[in-house]
């Protein structure tokens, strides 16, 4: 596909989730990095000196000696912003990034369920885009968001059996990385050796975000899917990867073999033909009795494809099975370099 070619800045550009864009967008064929942005901390230095790397490959020359700048719009230059900043600091520079025209293509919590934000997965609500159309910041501007990490690799392996079958109840168990509590997150001696139980707010939001995600668009609002959700949510020594273990109610009886077959001959609507970040496969489902594994699978689709294991009969539900997907990939940047992927071929990026 013929794509003009867009500048792009980061907001929050130092920490895991400014980093993962920096890594993805590094041979980007229709994006590229103009602009850095964080703290007062950061502000100032190039980014090789702001930036703790956390990655084993190199950082790319082209934005190691780049001038990481305050989050203020008149400092940044570029034709859209992907936000991985801190939510603490989100809501208002996002804001003030939208009523200065920019699309701004966030992480962060904040704006996730505010009406007329689309909460995007291309493969799983593109339609949910035409959302933008509803937002009034003054300006050109607009926000779209990605959900949590953990909800994306629950909806994701929820999309075919909400299709094939409508889904009523859900329980899943949430075994969470490290590196979802950001740089520096858990302290070491809380983290090995442990797992902690309680991450703040995430299991509201496993509550919430799927029924947006999977809600229906309906003369320009979003009526929520009709099922409840009970997550519980806790933290393991792990890099990278939440590791979901889901229990399903369907609306009609499904057995094993329905719901294998729903998740093996499931076919994303979007291919890399379409836009290139998306994975040869959206879903794998994995048959070795012990997969997946966050150390071994994680990487499936360079980090995009959820991976789908251990699909058994449940006795209190329907059936149970695992999802594991990359939360700083699938989950974080790479999501939102989709979906302004997503953005720009259906027109809503302006070079
Ligand atoms: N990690 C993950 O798996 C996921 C994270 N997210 C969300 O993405 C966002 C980023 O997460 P993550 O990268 O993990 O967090 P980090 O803590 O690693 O990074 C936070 C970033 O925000 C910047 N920042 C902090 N305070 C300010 C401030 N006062 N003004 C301007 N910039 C500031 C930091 O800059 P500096 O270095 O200068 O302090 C840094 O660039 C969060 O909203 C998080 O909830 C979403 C999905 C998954
Ligand atoms: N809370 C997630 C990461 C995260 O930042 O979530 P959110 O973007 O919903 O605040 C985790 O700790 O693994």
């Amino acid at each position: 596909m013929s794509m003009p070619s867009f500048n792009v800045g980061i907001l929050g550009a130092t920490g895991a989730v400014g980093q993962t864009f920096i890594r993805l967008l590094e041979d980007h064929p229709w994006f590229t990095v103009t602009a850095l942005a964080a703290s007062e901390r950061s502000a100032g230095k190039p980014y090789r000196e702001a930036a703790n790397w956390l990655s084993g490959k190199r950082m790319p020359d082209a934005v190691a000696e780049l001038e990481v700048t305050t989050t203020e719009p008149s400092e940044m230059d570029c034709d859209f912003v992907f936000s991985g900043l801190s939510s603490s600091v989100a809501g208002d520079v996002e804001k003030a990034f939208a009523e200065a025209g920019f699309p701004v293509i966030s992480n962060a919590k904040n704006y996730r369920m505010q009406e007329d934000v689309p909460l995007l997965i291309p493969e799983v609500n593109a339609d949910h885009a035409r959302l933008v159309e509803n937002q009034d910041w003054g300006s050109d501007g607009f926000i779209v968001t990605n959900p949590n990490c953990s909800t994306v690799g629950l909806v994701c392996a929820l999309r075919p059996l909400v299709d094939a079958f409508g889904v009523e109840k859900v329980q899943v168990t949430m075994l969470q990385a490290l590196s979802g509590a950001g740089y520096p997150g858990v302290s070491s001696l809380d983290a090995l050796g442990n797992v902690i139980p309680y991450i703040g707010g995430e299991e509201d939001k496993l509550a919430t975000e799927p029924r947006k995600i999977l809600g229906q668009l309906e003369n320009g609002e979003i009526r929520p899917a009709d099922m409840v959700v009970s997550a519980q949510c806790n933290r393991v020594p792990v890099r990278q990867g939440h590791l979901a273990c889901i229990s399903v109610a369907c609306t009609e009886p499904v057995n094993v073999t329905d719901v294998t077959d729903a998740l093996e001959s499931y076919r994303s609507p979007l291919t890399s033909e379409d836009l290139p970040s998306v994975p040869d496969a959206f879903l794998r489902v994995m048959d070795e009795v012990d997969a997946p594994q966050p150390l071994r699978h994680v990487k499936n689709g360079n980090g995009m494809t959820v991976s789908i294991g251990r699909i058994q009969e449940c006795p209190v539900n329907h059936v149970k099975f695992v999802a594991l997907s990359h939360n700083t990939i699938r989950g974080a940047a790479g999501g939102a370099v989709l979906n302004a992927e997503l953005l720009a071929r259906d027109g809503y990026l302006s070079a």
